[in-house]
């Protein structure tokens, strides 16, 4: 088995955003602020966010977190949209009443929709963004293969389908309740798999050799767990992503170069 790791490739990553922000802080005196809007109050949320914070630290950007009561939701994101101060917006996703999830993601205005995840979005869902780096920083060659992407959320699997559709890749999109579904992975040589159901995709589902991103963020008694069964891990052919460091802590990266962009582009109005 060998390993795409997300944590070791951020870490280049974290260096250069580093020094990206300084200057910004510096030459510019724009510091890089991401509002985070949360409206449930639950321990798996609250480590999603803690992460974003951690990192921002390290980095120098400005974290806030606006826990609020999904009622006053719409006006905090306007509010926000109109501080000059904020340059990114995050709805953190679920919201506790889901029915407003589009609403709520449609009304950050798309110079500050870091997540990527609005209908004008102007900027690279985070998500999508940090499977493609992964992939491209381990050389995994996507031209020409069969791709499968397990899982068609509004988190990973429709903006990453996407994105690479748009690169003119052979991307094929299934979900959990796809009939045959192990006949149709088992043609795919790159398979990422983000439907939060553990266990889904087992080893036989896969041809020898091939490349699994596992995006599953499903949690069992406060553990984070993915979509790819164990047997998947026993196996010495394939390149997969770590049950820890995989592309979880890519995400949080890739959203902290959109907020750069985002940084950067109300600089340049300056
Ligand atoms: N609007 C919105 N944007 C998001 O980007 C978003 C969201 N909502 N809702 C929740 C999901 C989940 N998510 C993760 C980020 C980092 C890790 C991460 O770094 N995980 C560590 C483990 C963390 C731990 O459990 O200690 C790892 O995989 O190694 C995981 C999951 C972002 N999300």
């Amino acid at each position: 088995m060998k390993i795409l790791s997300g944590i070791e490739l951020s870490g280049y990553i974290t260096e250069r955003q580093a020094r990206q922000i300084r200057q910004l802080r510096q030459e510019y005196k724009v510091f890089p602020k991401l509002a985070i809007v949360q409206t449930i109050d639950s321990l798996v949320i609250d480590r999603y966010v803690h992460l974003k914070q951690q990192y921002a630290k390290d980095i120098l950007a400005e974290v806030e977190v606006y826990k609020i009561d999904q009622a006053k939701l719409i006006d905090t994101i306007q509010r926000l949209n109109e501080d000059n101060a904020v340059h990114g917006i995050i709805v953190q996703l679920p919201l506790a009443d889901t029915s407003e999830t589009e609403q709520a993601v449609n009304a950050v205005i798309p110079a500050k929709d870091v997540d990527g995840l609005s209908e004008d979005a102007m900027l690279t869902p985070a998500t999508a963004m940090a499977i493609d780096w992964l992939l491209a920083g381990y050389n995994v060659e996507l031209k020409g293969k069969n791709i499968a992407i397990v899982g068609n959320g509004r988190l990973v699997g429709a903006p990453l389908a996407r994105l690479w559709a748009n690169a003119g890749l052979n991307v094929s999109v299934y979900d959990d309740t796809t009939e045959n579904l192990a006949n149709e992975i088992r043609k795919a040589q790159v398979i990422v798999t983000a439907t939060g159901v553990p266990g889904l995709i087992t080893s036989q589902m896969i041809q020898p050799g091939a490349v699994v991103v596992d995006a599953g963020t499903a949690s069992e008694n406060g553990k984070l767990i993915g979509d790819v069964a164990e047997d998947v891990r026993n196996r010495s052919d394939v390149t997969i992503t770590p049950k820890k460091g995989g592309v979880g802590p890519l995400t949080v990266t890739a959203l902290f170069d959109n907020l750069i962009q985002a940084a950067r582009s109300k600089a340049e109005e300056l």
